[in-house]
């Protein structure tokens, strides 16, 4: 199988041109390219598609080989490789997900993509169709307790379910234990992205992540995304936030208008390869 290592800020897929690979089994196949020994090495397995009703479809598989409906760096990487590889010469493409169509917007510098500008759509914070099991309107500094300790939770979709949670140093915590202990919480049927949030100033924020069915990543698009909703809804930021994650950083903006969010940031190809499953 011909693949090709991408990145966004530091979160690392294997992808997959499926207009010429077909892969069989993708949850398989996600868990052993993912393991950064025995396999490339990655966060997880993303197929670039044909699609029906955009230009392209994305299908993305965390290393648990369990599949997630969207991925904010995922699509970034999309939108590059199909341009840098000549599947499209179109600077405004869009990309169907099961968190719905994207469009994306190419930044073009030598002739490349250098960064991209994505439509992530409407925040969703109905907490049925997060999903998070909270009988209110939605999830905003909701007090549970949690490993002995109470966390103030603001619970948002961008087409994934994420829970934010607010911190005064995100460089001490111990995410490998308290990140799955939110991952696997009950109150999130389909298991929950966790974002630990320290904020710096009000357009400003770092942020750390601890991804469902990939444990911590450097960075998550629709992490960031979740992250500053929960920063406006509890009036913490501005509208327009840099968000620094430990793979780069990412600018959040969100058009209270049109209740539209919009994340720009890098896309970086690292390598392509040919495997034997
Ligand atoms: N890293 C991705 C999010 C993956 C979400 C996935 N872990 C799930 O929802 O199952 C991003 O850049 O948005």
């Amino acid at each position: 199988m011909k693949f090709t290592k991408m990145h966004g800020c530091g979160n690392d897929y294997v992808y997959v041109n499926c207009f010429e690979e077909t892969v069989k089994n993708p949850s398989e196949t996600a868990k052993q390219v993912s393991d950064r020994h025995f396999g490339i090495g990655s966060d997880g397995l993303i197929l670039i598609c044909p699609s029906d009703k955009a230009d392209f479809r994305m299908a993305m598989y965390n290393m648990d080989g369990s599949e997630g409906k969207m991925c904010g760096n995922g699509v970034r990487c999309i939108a590059k490789y199909v341009y840098d590889h000549h599947l499209t010469d179109k600077t405004r493409i869009s990309l169907e997900t099961l968190g719905g169509i994207k469009y994306l917007d190419l930044n073009i510098k030598d002739g490349k993509v250098d960064t991209v500008t994505v439509n992530m759509g409407a925040p969703i914070l109905t907490p049925s169709k997060i999903p998070v099991s909270i009988s209110k309107d939605r999830v905003i500094n909701e007090p549970v307790e949690i490993d002995g300790n109470v966390w103030h939770l603001t619970c948002v979709s961008m087409g994934n379910p994420h829970a934010v949670v607010f911190v005064d140093d995100t460089a001490s915590l111990k995410l490998e234990h308290i990140g799955p202990l939110f991952e696997k919480h009950p109150l999130f049927p389909e298991q929950v992205n966790t974002e630990f949030v320290h904020v710096i100033d009000r357009r400003t924020v770092d942020m750390r992540v601890w991804e469902r069915g990939s444990g911590e990543t450097l960075a998550c698009g629709t992490g960031a995304c979740a992250t500053v909703m929960a920063c406006i809804l509890n009036d913490k930021t501005d509208k327009e936030v840099l968000v620094h994650l430990l793979g780069g950083d990412l600018l959040i903006r969100y058009d209270a208008e049109n209740n539209t969010v919009f994340m720009t940031g890098p896309a970086t190809e690292v390598f392509s390869g040919e495997i034997e499953l």
